[in-house]
C-alpha cells in the first residue's frame, strides 16, 4: 500500500475543513428558517451579501446618517425589515405598532447595540437586562414622586437665576455658544438634585459635562458602525482609547460622591441609635440619597447598582433636557409673535423679579405646548431601539424573535398621516381637545410603556424653569428662517447640522 505524503494529508485536511464548514453553514440557516420565513414575509431593500443593508448606516457622517435613515422610512407605509449583517432590524413608525411594541411583555429588553453604554451606566435603567431592569424600576419608580420633584424646583430656579448672572457678562459676545451655557445650566440642576453637589460648572468651567458627552457621543457612534463592535478592533482604536480614558475619570468622580453618602448615611444611623437628633442641612433628598436609602432599607441594592443608577440618570438627563432647551430657544426665535405671548404669560404668573416656583409651572401653560410642539417637531431622542424575545404580532407582520426592532418617531411625529401640515409649528396642537382626537402614540417624545422615560416629569419641570427664568429676561432670535431650513444630524441625540445658531437679546 502506498504511504500517504504531507500533501495527501493536506488535501484530507482541507476536504474535512470545507465539508464542517458548508455544513456549519447549513446547520446555521437550517436553525434560521423561521426567522428566514417571517423575514421573507416582510417589504424591505435588497441588500449585499453578508452585509446586507449596513451600508446605510457605515461610513456616513452624522448629517448623511440622518437624511439615510429619514430617506429609508419614507420609502415604507408601515413596517419593513432592513438587514445588518446576519441581523434582521424591524422599521417601525406606526403608532398601531408603537403601541404594540413598547407594552410588550416579550419586547421590554434593550437591543445589544445598548451595551456599548455600560463601561459607564453598567446595569443601570436604560441598559439594563429586563430582569435587573425589573427589580430596580420598582424600587426606583415609587421614589421619583411628584413630592421629590417638587422639592427640586428651588434647585432648577437657582441654577436658572445663576444662569442670568453668567449671561449678564457673556451676552452681545460674538459666537457666543448658547448650547454650552445651557448645558453646563443642567448640568449644575442635574448633580446637584442626583448627587448632592454643586458642580458649579456655570461659574467655573468644569469638563466633566463635556466628558459625559464625549463618551455617549462614542458610545452611539459605536452602535452605527459595524466594525468597532468587534472589541479587538474598537480596543486599539482611537475612539476606544478615549472612550475608556473619559470614563475613567467620571466614575472616580460619582465613586467618591456614593462614598461619602454611604459614609454620612452610616453615620447618621448611628447616631440616631444613640439618640442624637440630626439636622437636615437641605430642604431635599437628592437620588443618591434615595438610593442609599433603599441600598440599606431594602437590601436589593448593590453598591455598584447605585453607582450604575447615579451614573444613568446624569447621562440620561443632561444632554436631552440642554438639546431640548435649545431647540425651544429655535423654535422661539422662529416665531417673534407667539415668543411674546408666552412671554405676557411668563410675566402674568411671574411678575417681573420672582423665582420660580413650584405653583408657577402648573400656569405656565402656553409654555409647556410650546416646548411639546417643539418636542414633535425635534424628538431629540428619536430613534431607539428594542429586542423581541418571541414573536411579536403586530397585526400586518410578526417580528421574529431575537430580532432588533428599530423605532423612529422622528417619522411619527412629522407624518401628514397624523398630524395636519406637520412642518407647521402650532402649539394648539397640545390643547386637550386636540390631544383627544389622536391616537396616543402618534407622540413619544419621551418614548412609552413600561420602559418609558423614567425622568419626562423632572425633565418638563426643569425645562419650564429655566425657560421662564429666561424668556423674562431675554427675547430670542434665531439666523433660520424656517423649521424645513434646520438641517438635523445624529449626535447620540438629533441636533441641527449647522448649530443653533441663536441670540439672546436683553429685554429693556
Ligand atoms: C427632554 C428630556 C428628555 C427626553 C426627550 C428623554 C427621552 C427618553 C427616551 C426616548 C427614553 C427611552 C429610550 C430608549 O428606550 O432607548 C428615555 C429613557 C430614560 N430616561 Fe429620559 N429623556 C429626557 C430626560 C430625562 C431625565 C431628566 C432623566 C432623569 C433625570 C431621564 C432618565 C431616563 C431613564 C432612567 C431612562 C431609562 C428608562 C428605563 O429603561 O426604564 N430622562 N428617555
Amino acid at each position: 500500500m502506498e504511504k500517504s505524503g504531507p500533501l495527501d494529508v493536506l488535501k484530507s485536511l482541507s476536504f474535512i475543513l470545507v465539508v464542517s464548514g458548508l455544513l456549519w453553514i447549513v446547520l446555521y440557516h437550517w436553525r434560521r428558517r423561521k426567522l428566514y420565513k417571517l423575514v421573507s414575509k416582510v417589504p424591505g431593500p435588497s441588500g449585499y451579501p453578508i452585509i446586507g443593508n449596513a451600508l446605510i448606516f457605515l461610513f456616513k457622517d452624522q448629517v448623511d446618517l440622518y437624511d439615510s435613515i429619514v430617506k429609508l422610512y419614507s420609502n415604507y407605509s408601515g413596517l419593513f425589515k432592513i438587514w445588518m449583517g446576519s441581523e434582521p432590524f424591524f422599521c417601525i413608525y406606526k403608532p398601531e405598532h408603537l403601541e404594540i411594541v413598547l407594552n410588550h411583555r416579550q419586547c421590554l429588553a434593550k437591543s445589544t447595540h445598548y451595551d456599548f453604554t455600560k463601561p459607564f451606566m453598567g446595569n443601570g435603567l436604560f441598559s439594563a437586562p429586563v430582569n435587573i431592569w425589573k427589580k430596580t424600576r420598582k424600587l426606583i419608580n415609587p421614589a421619583f414622586n411628584q413630592k421629590l420633584l417638587d422639592s427640586f424646583v428651588p434647585i432648577f430656579s437657582e441654577q436658572a437665576e445663576i444662569f442670568l448672572e453668567v449671561m449678564k457678562k457673556n451676552v452681545g459676545e460674538e459666537d457666543l455658544d448658547i448650547f454650552a451655557k445651557i448645558s453646563a445650566l443642567q448640568m449644575d440642576s442635574v448633580c446637584e438634585t442626583v448627587m448632592g453637589i454643586k458642580m458649579t460648572t456655570q461659574t467655573s468651567p468644569n469638563d466633566f459635562g463635556n466628558k459625559l458627552d464625549g463618551a455617549m457621543a462614542i458610545a452611539w457612534m459605536r452602535a452605527f458602525n459595524i466594525p468597532y463592535h468587534f472589541e479587538f478592533i474598537y480596543a486599539i482604536s482611537k475612539y476606544g482609547k478615549e472612550f475608556n480614558r473619559l470614563v475613567s475619570d467620571l466614575n472616580k468622580i460619582t465613586k467618591a460622591v456614593i462614598s461619602e453618602k454611604m459614609k454620612n448615611y452610616e453615620e447618621n444611623m448611628i447616631a440616631r441609635k444613640n439618640g442624637e437628633i440630626i439636622e437636615e442641612t437641605r430642604k431635599f433628598k437628592t437620588f443618591s440619597e434615595l438610593l442609599v436609602q433603599l441600598y440599606h432599607e431594602d437590601k436589593q441594592m448593590s453598591e455598584q447598582q447605585i453607582q450604575d443608577e447615579v451614573n444613568t440618570l446624569l447621562a440620561a438627563g443632561t444632554d436631552t433636557s440642554t438639546t431640548t432647551i435649545c431647540f425651544t430657544l429655535l423654535t422661539l426665535g422662529l416665531h417673534p409673535e407667539l415668543q411674546e405671548k408666552v412671554y405676557e404669560e411668563i410675566i402674568n404668573v411671574l411678575g417681573e423679579d420672582r423665582v420660580v416656583t413650584k405653583q408657577d409651572l402648573q400656569h405656565l401653560d402656553l409654555l409647556e405646548r410650546f416646548i411639546k410642539e417643539t418636542m414633535r417637531l425635534f424628538p431629540i431622542a428619536g430613534f431607539f431601539m428594542r429586542k423581541a424575545d418571541d414573536d411579536i404580532d403586530l397585526g400586518d407582520g410578526v417580528v421574529p424573535a431575537n430580532a432588533t426592532i428599530l423605532i423612529n418617531t422622528m417619522a411619527t411625529h412629522r407624518n401628514a398621516k397624523y398630524w395636519k401640515d406637520p412642518l407647521k409649528f402650532d402649539p394648539d396642537r397640545f390643547l386637550p381637545e386636540e390631544v383627544a382626537k389622536r391616537h396616543p402614540y402618534c407622540y413619544l417624545p419621551f418614548s412609552a410603556g413600561p420602559r418609558g422615560c423614567l425622568g419626562a416629569r423632572y425633565a418638563i419641570m426643569s425645562m419650564k424653569t429655566n425657560l421662564a427664568t429666561i424668556l423674562r429676561k431675554y427675547r430670542i432670535t434665531t439666523d433660520y428662517k424656517s423649521i424645513e431650513e434646520v438641517s438635523l444630524k445624529v449626535h447620540m441625540l438629533l441636533r441641527p447640522a449647522d448649530g443653533f445658531k441663536l441670540s439672546l437679546v436683553e429685554r429693556t
